[in-house]
């Protein structure tokens, strides 16, 4: 991204202000960067915090060369009818959202505006995000790599096609969850088992970082990794037995496909949305 252009984000909630702030911790300069929240306490609180100009939604996509939607999946049509009008055919909009697919985006906005789709995920706060990015149908290499160059101030980023974005979704943009819910687990076992709250906490929480870190680092296998943990007749068998006994294995399964199925749903009611809006001539003008 050239250093001169300039970034809108719409929705600056957890995920909007993740991206806003990580952006500001690689050095880029505020007055390239405008925000927008329709809760006016929000709007307060980000301009008080990192100095952004909040903007309307129309005024900050009327500055941008690059708008990143950050909105709850089921706020994106509203928004993008409000927005879509004053897209300019060179603007690069930018999805964040759960299962929204670029081609419905694509339906809202003018033609051949360039569309590009994105899974990030919460670690990003701390430069630890991976990120995926799909091209839409009018989004060239020129703005995938806009696009990577911005979510590579806060982490990791992936280009994969967009049939993947559902389990993506699941395992990486919802993944950070399913680790804090063993971390709490782990600790409420430690306190089930005598330790001191904070002594299970500061156990817990310096193994799951280590161990994400000897996994990054060796580049060995997990399955490797947990043998070496496993001495015969010990411990660590003793509580694998019990977590298999427990089909923890499976439950892992299939919580991440039910992720993927309610990515699949929001895609879903998405679509049925457009399709009633054809139906009752409620079309929005979009030409893309
Ligand atoms: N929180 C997470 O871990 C992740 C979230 N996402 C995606 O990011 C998007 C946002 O999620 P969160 O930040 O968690 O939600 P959030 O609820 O914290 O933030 C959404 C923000 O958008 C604002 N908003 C809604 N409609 C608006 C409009 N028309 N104009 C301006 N502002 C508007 C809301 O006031 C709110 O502050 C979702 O689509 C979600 O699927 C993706 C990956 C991870
Ligand atoms: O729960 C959600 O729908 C969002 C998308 C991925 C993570 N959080």
């Amino acid at each position: 991204m050239a250093d001169h252009d300039r970034l809108a984000i719409l929705g600056a909630g957890v995920m909007g202000e993740t991206v806003l702030s990580g952006l500001l911790r690689a050095g880029w300069d505020v007055g390239r960067i405008v925000a927008t929240d329709r809760r006016p306490a929000r709007e307060a609180e980000l301009k008080d915090r990192y100095g952004v100009r909040m903007l309307t939604n129309l005024d900050a996509v009327a500055e941008a060369d690059t708008v990143l939607m950050v909105v709850k999946p089921q706020d994106m049509r509203d928004l993008l009818t409000e927005i879509g009008p004053s897209v300019r055919p060179d603007t690069l909009i930018v999805s964040l959202a759960a299962g929204v697919e670029t081609i419905l985006i694509e339906d809202l906005l003018p033609a051949g505006v360039p569309v590009v789709r994105v899974m990030p995920n919460t670690p990003a706060q701390v430069d630890e995000g991976m990120a995926t990015i799909s091209a839409g149908r009018h989004a060239g290499d020129d703005h995938v790599q806009r696009v990577s160059a911005i979510l590579a101030a806060t982490g990791r980023v992936l280009v994969v096609p967009e049939k993947y974005q559902d389990a993506v979704t699941a395992i990486s943009g919802t993944g950070p969850a399913y680790l804090f819910f063993v971390v709490e687990a782990m600790i409420e076992a430690g306190v089930h088992l005598g330790l001191p709250r904070d002594t299970a906490t500061e156990l817990v929480v310096q193994t799951m970082l280590g161990s994400a870190k000897l996994l990054r680092e060796t580049g060995e296998h997990p399955t490797v990794l947990r043998e070496r943990v496993t001495s015969p007749g010990g411990t660590t068998a003793a509580a694998i037995r019990e977590l298999e006994q427990h089909r923890v294995r499976a439950a892992f399964m299939g919580a991440m496909e039910a992720a993927r199925d309610r990515s699949r749903d929001l895609a879903a009611a998405a679509r049925a949305a457009a399709v009633q809006d054809h139906q009752s001539g409620n079309d929005h003008g979009g030409t893309g």
